[in-house]
Order: C-alpha cells, then structure tokens, then sequence
C-alpha cells in the first residue's frame, strides 16, 4: 500500500470512528502560505465528496500583502470575485501535531467554471507532471528548507554563528526537538541542524514524489511558524532577513525516474543522458524560472557573490557554488540540486518552474554547457527576474501561459510598491550629501 493510500483510508477510518472533531481544508497562496478554512468533521464529507468548499478567488491573486491584483487573470475582476473550490486530496490527510482532533488536508483549486484553476500553485506542478508523465518520467524531489528562529519582536534570539553546532542546537530547545519528534508525523523531517545566521535553522525533508515533496515544503512553513509561535517565538522564511549574515534557501533536489528505474544513475561515469539533458534545461531556463523560486523583492538579497547563493546560471558537480549541483551517488541516489530557489519561495511554483524546464531539456534534447564557459548572469532584481520569466516562451508553454502571467504581475505590483517608497537607506545616504 502507497502512503497516498494508507493516508486516504486514515481520513475515512478516522471520520467513521469519530477521531478527529475539526479539519483544515487547506491551499496555498501565491506565496506559499497556508490559507483554508476550519471544518467541522460532520460539515466534511458533503462537500468533500461534492463541488469543495467556496471561497473568494482572489485569495489566488494576491500580493504579499494580501492586495488583490486585478490584471491577475484568475482575479477574473469582469466576474466579481467570484466563489473558488478547494477540492481536498485525500491522500494528503495528516493529523495536526500541535492540535490533539485536528488534521490537515490539502485541497487542489477549481475555478468557478468547474474547471482546475490553472494559475494555482499546485495545478502548475500537476500540469508539469503530466508533461513529464507523458514523457514516460515521473519526478522526485526533495527539499532543504532555511529560516530564522526570532524572539518574537523579530530580534534574533542567538549570536553565534556556527553551522552545525550541537550546543547552538541545544539552546534552541525544546522547540529544536519538536522539528524531529512530533512534526515528523506531520512531514518526513530527515534532520535539523544549525545553520550560518544566528539563530537560523535548516531542515532536511525526505525525497518523495515530487507532488508530495511540495505538499510537505508547504506543511513543513506552516508547521514550524505554528510551533514557533505556541513557543512565543517567530520563525521566518523571509530570504534574507538580516544584513550582513546569510539568507536562507530552499534547496531542491531532483531525480527522474522511468518505470521505477533511475534515470538519473550514472552511465560510464558520467550524467546520464537523462541527467544531462535536465541540467542543459535547467542551465538554460534559469534565468526564466528565476521568478518562480524568488517571488519577493527581498529574496534578490540573498543572492552574494562568492557566497553559497549563486548569481550566474552555472552547474557543476559536488560543487556548493554553483547553481546547478550535479551529485553522481549511488543509482538511486544520483540527483540535481537546483540552489537558486529561496526559502520565501512557493515550494509548488519553484518546483513546476525548476521541473518545466527539465521536461524542455528533455523535449528539445539539451545538453549542459561546458562549465568553462562564461555562464549568464541570473536576474538581479526582481524587476529583472519578471522580465526573464516573460521573456521565456518555451518555459510558459510549459508551466501555463496565464501562471506566467499571474505571477508576473503579482512580482510586478511587489516591485511598483517597492521602488515607490522612499527608504530609510535613501535619506541616510542623502539627505545630508544633497
Ligand atoms: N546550506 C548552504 O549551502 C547555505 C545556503 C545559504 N544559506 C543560501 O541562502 O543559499
């Protein structure tokens, strides 16, 4: 039995025994973040098993702010903001560590024509998937998420600075201890260790197909800000939260995999031709899927040269510099790390954007550049980044025409709001000198 299966009959066993009394009927928003609504288990299985639940669509074309951006296609501003449908996936039910009754499902968004909503984050990856699967690939994936554990006035709550440290950990208890005791129920947490910035954590999930590899980056946010928080502290995944130390990623480890073979093993050696054609995808789109993997204006900060955040589309092997990690391991282990995406990143978006350009290194059979060669700049800025992502046709074929779209202009307003400000760094710099 597949795990999708045993959860889908853990749902049905535990509405039928009276187990669970509430459940969160979940999605994410354009940037991640857990929205849904709570349920009562007797109010579940009616629209469950029927149209879903409503809810206003611009809850899917929103800023970071929560600002509905009307020239978002799925807005459909002509259409009044109409009802959305979050349809739950069985398969995804997990009851919540933290609420003894509760659990979690996640649900897939039907517009309110009854169709996918093609702009939502988890039907980008589904569309992406489907490509794949049509190529005889199915993918998987695994990522490593980085954040901050604040005091919950946003100050840091340590100043060492030693990645790995055990004692650092230590101080971070009990909450350290929570991430890989109770949450790995909730998500398959594989280890938690202290990163570079004070205070700053990383987390190793499991490789899982890569559907459920993004519902558990999605999980993994919104646990670990709700066990941050029952703890009077606040953890943020904000890409580069402090000057002067380092941002915080959301590494994506990806494999292939034809008839439950890897098709990423090494063949005489070397990147398998599956494995080279999905690097030469990657290299090649990078600036294009940049967006996706660094939706803020804030992420752009992260990325330092001579720093383990890359600045050009490169790739190279057991390299931490570069953007595209190739890692020859054993067969099944044998896998691409994608190292541009950050950790504010929708994990369902960066994932369909790093796997859509994979399926076009398939499609169009590419090859990775000689890593000698100057390697091209990746957008610097977000402005620039929206300008790759609408500049790449053959990765919005891919992705979706109207997700390219959306999210350009959701990135766009972010930029508008952003170079509309006069900033404290501005008059610092100035106010005095001019
Ligand atoms: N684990 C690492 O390689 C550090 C990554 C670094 N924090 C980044 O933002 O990219």
């Amino acid at each position: 039995m597949t795990d999708r299966q045993r959860s889908d009959r853990t749902l049905a066993e535990a509405l039928a025994e009276g187990t669970v009394h509430e459940i969160e009927v979940a999605w994410a928003d354009p940037y991640g973040r857990a929205q849904g609504k709570r349920v009562p288990a007797a109010r579940y299985q009616g629209p469950a098993a029927g149209r879903g639940f409503a809810f206003c669509d611009g809850s899917l074309a929103w800023n970071a702010v929560g600002e509905v951006q009307e020239a978002a296609l799925l807005g459909d501003p002509a259409g009044g903001y109409p009802d959305a449908y979050a349809v739950p996936d069985p398969a995804t039910y997990r009851p919540l560590p933290w609420r003894p009754g509760a659990g979690q499902v996640i649900a897939d968004i039907v517009d309110h024509h009854g169709e996918p909503a093609r702009t939502s984050p988890r039907a980008v990856l589904r569309r992406v998937l489907d490509r794949l699967a049509g190529l005889g690939y199915t993918a998987r994936a695994a990522l490593e998420l980085e954040f901050y554990l604040l005091r919950a006035d946003g100050s840091p709550l340590q100043d060492g600075l030693h990645a790995y440290s055990l004692e650092l950990a230590n101080e971070l208890d009990p909450l350290l201890g929570r991430f890989t005791g109770e949450l790995t129920g909730f998500v398959p947490v594989e280890g938690a260790l202290t990163e570079y910035g004070p205070g700053q954590v990383e987390l190793n999930l499991a490789h899982q197909e890569a559907l459920t590899a993004a519902d558990d980056a999605f999980r993994l946010r919104y646990a670990v800000k709700e066990l941050a928080r029952r703890q009077g502290l606040l953890a943020t995944f904000m890409a580069k939260p402090f000057n002067g130390h380092s941002g915080s990623s959301a590494h994506i480890h990806l494999s292939l995999w034809r008839d439950g073979t890897p098709a990423f093993a090494p063949e005489e050696g070397r990147e398998s031709k599956a494995a080279r054609a999905a690097i030469g995808g990657l290299v090649r789109h990078l600036p294009g899927l940049t967006l996706f993997g660094a939706p803020t204006v804030n992420s752009y900060k992260r990325y330092e040269p001579g720093g383990f955040a890359p600045v050009r589309a490169d790739w190279g092997g057991d390299d931490r510099r570069v953007a595209v990690r190739s890692l020859l391991e054993t067969p099944a282990a044998s896998r691409i790390e994608l190292r541009t995406p950050a950790a504010d990143a929708n994990p369902y978006l960066a994932l369909a954007a790093a796997l859509g350009a994979v399926a076009v290194g398939l499609e169009d059979g590419l090859e990775p550049p000689d890593p000698r060669d100057p390697a091209a700049a990746l957008p610097a800025t977000l402005a620039e980044a929206v300008t790759a992502a609408r500049a790449d046709e053959r990765l919005a074929e891919v992705l979706g025409r109207d997700a390219v779209h959306d999210h350009a202009v959701l990135a766009a307003s972010e930029w508008q709001a952003y170079t509309s400000q006069v900033t404290g760094w501005e008059t610092d710099r100035y106010l005095r000198y001019a």
